[in-house]
């Protein structure tokens, strides 16, 4: 018998008050609460369905989190499956449907325990490639759970490289049917989510054979377990791939194909179709079949990755204000440690992170919903620069996110080691966001590419069309520059239009240096595809800059929205400030790298920065006017802007 583990109750007393050092924090809040949580939910109607889900869902003992972390991974899976469907039967009492607000919260609330999350992923897939007459047949099934469904595409020999994809469906013009086949163990479907044990569907993504010719990567749905008694159905091998650093509940697992045949009607055909004698009709371009991951990498950055940054931020920053560890100074009570600088530079930045991140994604998830419908009308105009941008801010995100729970985990100490604190799921949960849905380095050298295409065309002669029809997300590439950084004071430093012009000058000189290095390998012999790569780590840091711009941009632009509100523009505006010169101080060598800023400016910028902490933790308002902004830099951005 191991030795006896206290259970941590829901009942216990500690865990229902509030605990007074908490109050006295909020007391000093400087700024509306209620408001900017309408702000951050998108309104005071979502906040109140927010809120109403909230309500069900922790008044019921069924979604009691009180035994995960003493439960086995069975248990785990189990219960993940047992509130899922709970779930879905107080959405049917209650009227919530498929893509209703109620279930957004309510996946989001649970992040992580709840199973069958790929039907999510499926259905989006489904809706992205599908005809209309295919998604009107499937979606209700899965809506209706009539069918459980994953999205099966990555293979045990690949994941990244989807041209390598073995998995074959080749067309048997006799039968009108596609037969499925995996032809090597390398084919074999690895990493699924709730295909081990629960999916009985599997959209399939394997390269279609059709009249004699390979055409690349479709989508198939392939039944794989009986709906009678959930076995395996023929020429189906499946099952779980075991443990994992962390998705407990998930069933993530492996599905091998011998001649599993499915009607002509099962390929998606929104994109292509093939005919009944075979032939085959092109409706999209090479790489319209990869729709679907740019909608999964936009949903899933407000719908799975940055909530658990939050999360980490809401305990480490509330654990922060009632551990009180040594003293500030001789003879003093023990200080809150969120009162040492350290802690406050651990964790303040990564609030800012968050808040920044929230934005970044609201921002994109505005330009996805104006390009999709194109998009799916065949229109694919937007498409580049929307794959380029979900990519990027995908793979930045959840990087960022990843070091940030990490760092939020780190701050509370020995507490922050055991489960039970919350971190260490949050942090192994939020780690695979790095992996799934595209790897975050090809991912960056996804948008690296499409910089690189972008920098060529702004070199095009001024004001010719080539020119004047570059994307909206790289328009400043053509923006007048200056050579050197006119701040001089911390305040200066703390003016949105300084430290964003700042990120754009360096996000600038880097595309162009990673052209320049890959033009100078060309000119020097190297083939295009040698040079390439031996310029993907510069590709790297310019993607990596050009990220952050763009987040830097989105924050402030929030920002400017928020003339009404004065006093939640302050309280966000010190955060943007944090989140901006934090990055700046994070890649200084970058700005110093032409003399953009000195020194000396860095040592400012560190000065303003460092003077930003114990105001946000104070919560005392910065002003938004300044006289040393109103004296050295007004006129100077005057004459910036002058020249745009
Ligand atoms: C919301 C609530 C949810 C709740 C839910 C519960 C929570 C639950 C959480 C867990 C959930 C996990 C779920 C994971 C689910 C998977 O992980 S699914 C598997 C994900 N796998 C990937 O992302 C594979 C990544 N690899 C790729 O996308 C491609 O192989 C690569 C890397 C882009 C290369 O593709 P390629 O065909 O070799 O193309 P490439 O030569 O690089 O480029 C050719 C052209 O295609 C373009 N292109 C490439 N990709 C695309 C694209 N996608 N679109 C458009 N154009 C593209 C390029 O830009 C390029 O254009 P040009 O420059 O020529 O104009
Ligand atoms: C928790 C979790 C859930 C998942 N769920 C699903 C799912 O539901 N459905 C599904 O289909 N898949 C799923 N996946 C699989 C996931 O999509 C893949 O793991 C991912 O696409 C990466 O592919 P890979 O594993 O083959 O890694 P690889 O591509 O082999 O990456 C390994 C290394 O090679 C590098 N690399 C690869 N290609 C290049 C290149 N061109 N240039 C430079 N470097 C390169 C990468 O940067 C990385 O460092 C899941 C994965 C995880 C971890």
């Amino acid at each position: 018998m191991g030795s006896p583990v206290h259970r941590v109750s829901m009942g216990d007393p500690w865990s229902r008050r509030v605990h007074p050092d908490i109050g006295s924090e909020r007391s000093t809040r400087s700024f509306d609460v209620e408001r900017l949580t309408n702000i951050l939910d998108g309104g005071a109607q979502n906040t109140a369905v927010r809120r109403k889900v909230e309500s069900i869902i922790h008044s019921d003992p069924v979604f009691s989190l009180k035994d995960n972390y003493f439960m086995s991974q069975n248990e785990r899976y189990e219960a993940s499956v047992q509130k899922k469907f709970h779930i879905q039967m107080i959405a049917q009492r209650l009227g919530w449907l498929e893509d209703s607000r109620e279930l957004y919260y309510a996946a989001r609330i649970f992040s992580g325990d709840l199973a069958l999350g790929l039907q999510h992923i499926f259905l989006k897939a489904l809706r992205s490639l599908g005809s209309e007459e295919q998604i009107a047949k499937w979606a209700p099934l899965c809506n209706t759970f009539q069918i459980i469904a994953t999205y099966a595409q990555t293979e045990l020999g690949h994941g990244t490289y989807l041209q390598g994809l073995e998995t074959e469906a080749t067309y048997d013009a006799d039968t009108q049917e596609f037969v499925l086949h995996s032809p090597k163990i390398t084919a074999i479907k690895w990493w699924p989510g709730d295909l081990g044990r629960s999916a009985t569907h599997a959209l399939v993504q394997a390269q279609l054979i059709c009249s004699g010719a390979r055409r690349g990567m479709h989508a198939f749905i392939v039944p794989i377990r009986s709906l009678q008694d959930h076995t395996p159905l023929p020429g189906i091998t499946v099952g779980d791939i075991g443990p994992k650093m962390g998705f407990e509940q998930t069933d993530n697992g492996f599905l091998r194909l011998d001649h599993v045949r499915v009607p002509r009607e099962n390929m998606l055909s929104r994109f292509a179709q093939v005919l009944p004698d075979g032939t085959y009709i092109k409706l999209g371009t090479a790489q319209s079949n990869y729709l679907s991951m740019v909608v999964t990498r936009v949903e899933l950055l407000l719908g799975e990755i940055i909530p658990l940054l939050q999360k980490a931020c809401v305990i480490a920053i509330r654990y922060s204000v009632i551990r009180r560890q040594s003293q500030l100074r001789p003879g003093d009570p023990e200080a809150k440690i969120l009162d040492y600088q350290t802690q406050q530079q651990k964790l303040l930045p990564q609030l800012a992170m968050a808040y920044a991140f929230h934005f970044l994604a609201t921002n994109l998830l505005e330009f996805f919903h104006h390009s999709y419908n194109a998009i799916l009308n065949r229109d694919f105009s937007l498409l580049p620069e929307l794959h380029a941008l979900s990519s990027g801010v995908k793979a930045m995100v959840s990087d960022f996110c990843t070091q940030g729970a990490e760092l939020c985990r780190r701050a509370c100490g020995g507490h922050g080691y055991s489960k039970l604190s919350g971190l260490p799921s949050l942090v192994t949960r939020v780690t695979a966001s790095c992996t799934y849905e595209g790897e975050n380095t090809v991912l960056y050298l996804q948008m690296a590419r499409f910089l690189v295409k972008s920098y060529l065309q702004s070199q095009a002669s001024p004001g010719s069309t080539s020119q004047r029809s570059l994307p909206q997300s790289v328009a400043y590439l053509t923006a007048p520059d200056l050579a050197r950084c006119p701040a001089r004071r911390a305040a200066d430093f703390l003016h949105p239009e300084v430290y964003t012009r700042a990120w754009a000058h360096v996000a600038v000189r880097l595309i162009k240096d990673s052209v320049h290095h890959l033009q100078t390998l060309q000119q020097s012999g190297a083939d295009q595809h040698e040079a390439w790569n031996q310029t993907t780590v510069i590709h790297l840091q310019a993607a990596k800059a050009h990220c952050y711009y763009v987040s830097v941009k989105s924050f402030t632009e929030a920002l400017e929205r928020l003339e009404n509100e004065p006093s939640i523009q302050q309280a966000l505006k010190r955060l943007c400030d944090l989140y901006a010169l934090h990055g700046i101080l994070s890649n200084a060598g970058d700005f110093l790298h032409d003399d953009f800023l000195s020194g000396a400016q860095v040592d400012v910028v560190r000065t303003a920065y460092l003077d930003l902490l114990p105001l946000i933790r104070s919560k005392t308002l910065l002003n938004w006017g300044n006289p040393a902004y109103e004296k050295y830099i007004r006129p100077l951005l005057q004459s910036w802007r002058a020249k745009l």
